[in-house]
């Protein structure tokens, strides 16, 4: 059954998944790595980069699916007989070894194997540690590549943080590994230090020519320095593809707003070529049938102000922030926020008008209109589903029924038999689902796990305890991670028996 591996291909993740105890936090990953690629994992906190690259490095043994190397299943082989190296974001480096021994280090313990002919012509083959030449060599030329050449006889706390770094490094490439993988590696660097380092990797890259596999949650630090980024949230891959794709052409909200500033908007697609959003129809480039619900990105970037007027749509400034390079510009029009990147300024207050080119109306097709679950009848005005219980009208499940003092009737006025029976429970995303933050308001709890700012609301995801989520709208700032409960008016609950 197993696929032909592409030979281009140096690393292949195939549906691979990683749980701890049950609680899965890698999911059907797929991932083709070239070889001298560049490839970034971004991503927020906890979505699983570092397992995924604990996974490649052999750190970590995957529950699901297979990884190769070269076309060969590597899924079980210890770290130490992949031809991988990683550096961690710690660098750990031997405070009392000089630099030239921590590089040689590894080198050190290394053999080769080496192939003799004796006098009687019978072959043996040996294994023999590197010489003191060879390790000289190798030591020597790790330094050039991290441009340290003559640190060797330096002891470590000597060096600042970067350099600190770029001998983690060279101690990592001094093995020649095929992939290199890096797991923040800039993370305990200061900003300054950070970019120069950025592009001295960068270079490295180029010069070494290996496969190098880089783990940030910095979305700038991956669209400078990769080749391809793979942008995942929870344990999922969002999209993956190379930093103008993902920054032009982002897949879903997440994405666009994870990857740079973005204003995000509802809109419908009205006629061809023409999308509605913020109470406006603009013309656009993306081809959906007409009635298409949509997700509108514009970059603050893409918006061009212009005098009041002359423009697209007339807006109200109500606020303007110098940023350095350019003015952060909030533009009122209606109850929509809209974010204006310019590098010329605005007067609060002003009526000015915007224009955006259709080129830069990015939709993304927005199927997501119900939560859906399975759900169980616990009473004859109760449904449980999603770790919660919920007062439900019934009379939807039964033609002519009524409530009689709560109990369920037909219209013969006998009581139904309905507790246990199985249910599809449907709510909308939009204007159903109220949050609270006292836990014994709403009908199930849960933490915030995602907001995204859309104009003139939030889309919120609240994730159960056994991990269902809700998308659902609200007008009301709340944080991520905020620990709420959900209401859900029982005119909002359809459900349908199974
Ligand atoms: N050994 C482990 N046992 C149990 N859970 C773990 C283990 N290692 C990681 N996790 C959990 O897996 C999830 C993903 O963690 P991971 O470190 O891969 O994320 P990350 O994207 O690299 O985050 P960060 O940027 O914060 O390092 C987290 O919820 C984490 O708590």
């Amino acid at each position: 059954m197993s696929k032909v591996s592409n030979s281009m291909n140096i690393i292949e993740l195939k549906n691979v998944g990683k749980s701890f105890d049950d609680v899965v936090v890698v999911e059907d990953f797929n991932l083709e790595v070239k070889k001298g690629e560049f490839v970034t994992f971004l991503g927020p906190s906890g979505c699983g980069k570092t397992t995924t690259l604990r996974m490649i490095a052999g750190f970590e043994i995957p529950t699901e699916g297979q990884i190769t190397l070269k076309g060969e299943d590597i899924s079980n082989l210890p770290p130490y007989e992949r031809p991988i190296n990683t550096v961690f974001q710690r660098y750990a480096l031997f405070p009392h070894l000089n630099i030239y021994d921590n590089i040689a280090f590894g080198l050190k313990l290394k053999t080769n194997e080496v192939t003799y002919k004796k006098d009687n012509g019978k072959i043996i083959t040996r294994k023999e540690k590197l010489s003191k030449k060879e390790i000289d060599k190798k030591v020597k030329r790790a330094l050039e590549i991290v441009d340290l050449e003559g640190f060797e006889k330096r002891s470590v706390d000597t060096l600042s943080g970067g350099q600190q770094q770029r001998i983690a490094i060279a101690r990592a490439i001094v093995n020649e590994p095929q992939i290199l993988l890096l797991d923040e590696p800039l993370g305990a660097l200061d900003l300054k230090m950070r970019k120069e380092m950025q592009i001295e990797l960068k270079a490295m890259h180029e010069r070494l020519g290996i496969t190098f596999i880089y783990v940030t949650h910095d979305q700038e630090e991956a669209l400078t320095m990769s080749d391809k980024i793979v942008v995942m949230s929870d344990g999922v891959i969002q999209q993956i593809g190379t930093p103008e794709e993902i920054y032009n052409e982002p897949k879903n909200a997440f994405v666009a707003d994870f990857i740079g500033e973005s204003n995000i908007f509802n809109g419908k697609v009205t006629d061809k070529l023409q999308v509605q959003f913020c109470d406006h129809t603009f013309t656009c480039v993306d081809d959906f049938h007409i009635g298409t619900k949509v997700e509108v990105v514009v970059r603050p970037e893409d918006i061009v102000m212009k005098p009041k007027g002359e423009g697209m749509m007339d807006v109200v400034v109500d606020s303007v922030v110098f940023k350095g390079v350019h003015y952060e510009i909030t533009v009122l029009s209606g109850d929509n926020e809209i974010v204006i990147h310019s590098i010329y300024n605005a007067v609060v207050g002003d009526t000015i008008s915007i224009d955006i080119d259709p080129d830069s109306i990015h939709l993304i097709e927005n199927n997501l209109t119900t939560n859906d679950f399975e759900g169980v009848i616990t009473k004859h005005n109760t449904v449980e589903f999603a770790d919660g219980e919920f007062e439900c009208d019934l009379t939807q499940l039964y033609p002519n029924s009524k409530y009689v003092d709560d109990v369920l009737v037909d219209e013969m006025g006998n009581e139904i038999d309905v507790v246990g029976k199985e249910v599809s429970v449907s709510i909308p995303v939009f204007g159903s689902i109220e949050m609270s933050d006292d836990a014994d308001k709403g009908g199930t709890t849960g933490n915030i796990i995602s907001l995204i700012y859309k104009g003139d609301h939030y889309q919120y995801i609240v994730r159960t305890e056994n991990e269902y989520d809700f998308i659902f709208d609200d007008e009301d700032l709340w944080n991520e991670n905020d620990f709420v409960s959900l209401i859900i008016p029982k005119e909002n609950i359809t459900l349908k028996l199974k």
